[in-house]
């Protein structure tokens, strides 16, 4: 059994909405049980749960949960509660509106928990499409970059990025993995490093400042990362540092990839300049699993996502296609193709 079989970050069960704590990874896998909409927002501003399209699937669970209060109120409250939880990642303000929809087209508490799950097994039938078109752009017989964790635990299942990296070597087309450490939450170090491991992928870990290294040593063949939001002009906001790495990848002349469902795309942002950037605590850059690594009393700026300019990304991979050098055109023309067609 491969760790995409086993890795359930998000799953509903009895009931009850299970989400794997992510921040006890990779020590203690333990699943906090939720059974109240406000439960799953805490989970998802505590980052219990995170990446953006775990992200978007909790919160639509979260919006099942509350339509069993048979409040309209209470679902009022939920449906403004989960959209304040986070504010980078589309897919929260993507799976947040469908589930509206859906209510407002008159859909009960049940309704409701089969859309929720509709829109995750619908995420892992991208995320596999997404492997199979990534896999074909992949300089074969080379290794791969990676920045934080794209993988199950970011998805409805297989991942986005990884997703890519999973079929990759599936085919027999990849070497091996580095896999950035992500600081301050450390997702490559806690997440990939341990998905990868776990799936027999060769993966190998090194701190973010090694990256331009890496890419100056000419082992690399493509830098391939995930996405929390995509502007209408192509612009990426991603995980801190995806922008360093996009830099670094066009001076060693290493394509540099995004990989991303759909639902990430966001046609009613012009360019990134209009992207909501997270900033976090100053205790992630503090400390580490409770140990003082800086004077406490420094001052902090810990913005937790960057913009990268469409212009560094060689191409965009979503499940309708793999577009080259991503614009407002490209971008247009992906979003109102019809469901079934592919971008060539
Ligand atoms: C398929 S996940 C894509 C992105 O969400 C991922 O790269 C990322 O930046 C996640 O950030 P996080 O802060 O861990 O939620």
């Amino acid at each position: 059994m491969t760790a995409f079989d086993r890795i359930r970050a998000v799953f509903w069960e009895s009931g009850r909405l299970h989400l794997l704590d992510q921040r006890r990874l990779p020590t203690v896998e333990h699943y906090l049980d939720c059974t109240r909409w406000r439960e799953v927002a805490e989970a998802i501003r505590d980052m219990v749960v995170r990446g953006a399209p775990a992200i978007g699937i909790a919160a639509a669970y979260g919006v099942a949960l509350a339509a069993r209060e048979r409040s309209e109120r209470e679902l009022a409250a939920a449906f403004e509660g989960l959209a304040a939880t986070r504010p980078t990642a589309v897919n929260l303000g993507w799976a947040l509106a469908r589930m509206r929809r859906a209510h407002d087209a008159g859909a009960d508490a049940g309704a409701l928990l089969a859309e929720a799950q509709r829109i995750q097994a619908e995420d892992v039938a991208a995320n596999r499409r997404i492997g199979a078109l990534g896999a074909e752009h992949l300089p074969a017989g080379r290794a791969v970059l990676t920045h934080c964790n794209t993988g199950s635990l970011a998805t409805g299942g297989y991942g986005t990025a990884l997703g890519v990296v999973r079929s990759a070597y599936a085919a027999g087309r990849l070497t091996r993995v580095y896999a950035g450490e992500t600081r301050p939450w450390l997702q490559g170090a806690r997440l990939t490093a341990w998905e990868l491991q776990a799936d027999g992928i060769p993966v190998r870990l090194i701190a973010d400042g090694a990256a331009a290294s890496l890419l100056a040593s000419g082992e690399v063949g493509a830098v391939v990362v995930g996405a929390d939001r995509v502007a209408a002009n192509g612009d990426v906001a991603n995980k801190i540092g995806t922008y360093a790495l996009a830099l670094a990848a066009a001076a060693h002349d290493v394509p540099f990839l995004v990989a991303a469902p759909l639902s990430t795309l966001d046609a009613d942002t012009a360019s990134g300049a209009g992207i909501p950037i997270e900033t976090r605590g100053a205790e992630e850059l503090l400390s580490i699993a409770g140990q003082a690594i800086a004077p406490p009393d420094i001052e902090v700026w810990n913005p937790v996502f960057d913009v990268t300019p469409a212009r560094l990304v060689d191409a965009l991979i979503t499940e309708r296609g793999v577009v080259a050098r991503p614009d407002a055109h490209a971008i247009r023309r992906l979003l109102s193709a019809p469901a079934h067609e592919e971008i060539p």
